[in-house]
């Protein structure tokens, strides 16, 4: 493998967008571009974490995540155990913290948590010492699935400079939403967040964004459409009128997506409401949706952050 020259010291944890460099961003990308080239090669593999352990923590669930980071962790030669929430202790009444400190006593090098509140990973990762990766922490960030989600539109040819992407629907309570308007503003892409203002954040203005409450207006120019899932379960009251309503002003169809660049490209990080934000006109017509390379890239990032925390492991284990 080529690998970048550079080699990327992620500095212990990987927590959120806000914290990474531009260089950060690049290397990580770069990076990633060698893990596809062998995600499609017949052997897959490369022993970078040969030795190395690696826990998968999810206390909200995952069908994308939760596997791209297990497979990430084989394909580069890891042990990977997922932590079985459901059945763990936890249900006995085990607090967040005594949980991640019970397995970083078993001695993993990554530790890798998805939790329902913003902030529970940066709060485990100043009571354990191993790496902590942010999986996705309540409405706050989702780091990996930004960088892969960049990797998707840089492989497209389309450079971030001049960009602009149209990030739809629930902002208020995406995690998507903020590691890519943090990652896309570092980059030089221009965002747009279009929704109904009930699903906007009331502190909007501090992201230096335009905002749009009607979809067509916000499409307009747009070269990326990014759709969000509506996240039903952080809702606590009536946000809109009916998934049906909702999906009339601002599910993405194919008239709506007329509005947007010739050209445009759909996303969406999955799982997708098919009928409530995304028609499967769009959702399921190659030639314009991303969804599935999205999927793949999902693969080449997670190695590829793994690959860059372990190289700023102790080489021969933790102090005793
Ligand atoms: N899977 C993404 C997006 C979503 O669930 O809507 C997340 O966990 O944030
Ligand atoms: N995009 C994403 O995080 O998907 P999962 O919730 O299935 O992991």
């Amino acid at each position: 493998m080529s690998q970048a020259t550079q080699p990327i010291l992620l500095s212990s944890h990987l927590l959120g967008i806000e914290g990474l460099s531009v260089g950060e961003i690049t290397a990580l990308l770069d990076l990633a571009e060698d893990y596809v080239a062998l995600g499609r090669s017949r052997e897959k593999k490369s022993p970078i974490l040969k030795g190395r352990t690696v826990i998968n923590l999810f206390f909200e669930p995952s069908t994308r995540t939760q596997s791209s980071f297990e497979l990430a962790g084989k394909r580069l030669g890891a042990d990977v155990m997922n932590m079985s929430v459901r059945t763990s202790s936890v249900t006995k009444g085990e607090t967040l913290i005594d949980t991640a400190t019970t397995l970083n006593a078993m001695r993993p090098d990554i530790l890798i948590v998805r939790h329902q509140d913003s902030g529970a990973t940066s709060l485990l990762a100043r009571k354990v010492d191993c790496c902590v990766v942010n999986a996705g922490d309540g409405s706050h960030e989702h780091p990996t699935q930004a960088l892969l989600d960049a990797l998707t539109i840089r492989r497209r040819g389309r450079s971030f400079q001049g960009l602009t992407v149209a990030i739809c629907g629930d902002v208020l309570h995406s995690r998507v939403a903020r590691s890519n308007i943090h990652l896309l503003a570092k980059m030089g892409a221009r965002v747009r967040l279009v929704g109904p203002r009930t699903l906007m954040p009331a502190d909007v203005a501090r992201f230096g964004v335009e905002t749009f409450t009607d979809m067509r207006e916000g499409l307009k120019g747009a070269d990326i459409v990014m759709m969000l899932r509506l996240q039903l379960e952080r809702m606590s009251g009536a946000f809109v009128p009916s998934t049906r309503e909702y999906f009339r002003y601002w599910g993405l169809d194919r008239e709506k997506l007329s509005y947007a660049n010739p050209g445009a490209l759909v996303m969406h990080p999955g799982p997708m409401n098919r009928g409530v934000e995304i028609a499967s006109e769009v959702a399921d017509d190659l030639e314009v949706s991303l969804i599935h390379e999205q999927v793949e890239m999902g693969v080449a990032i997670r190695m590829a952050v793994l690959d860059a925390l372990a190289r700023g492991l102790p080489q021969e284990g933790r102090n005793i």
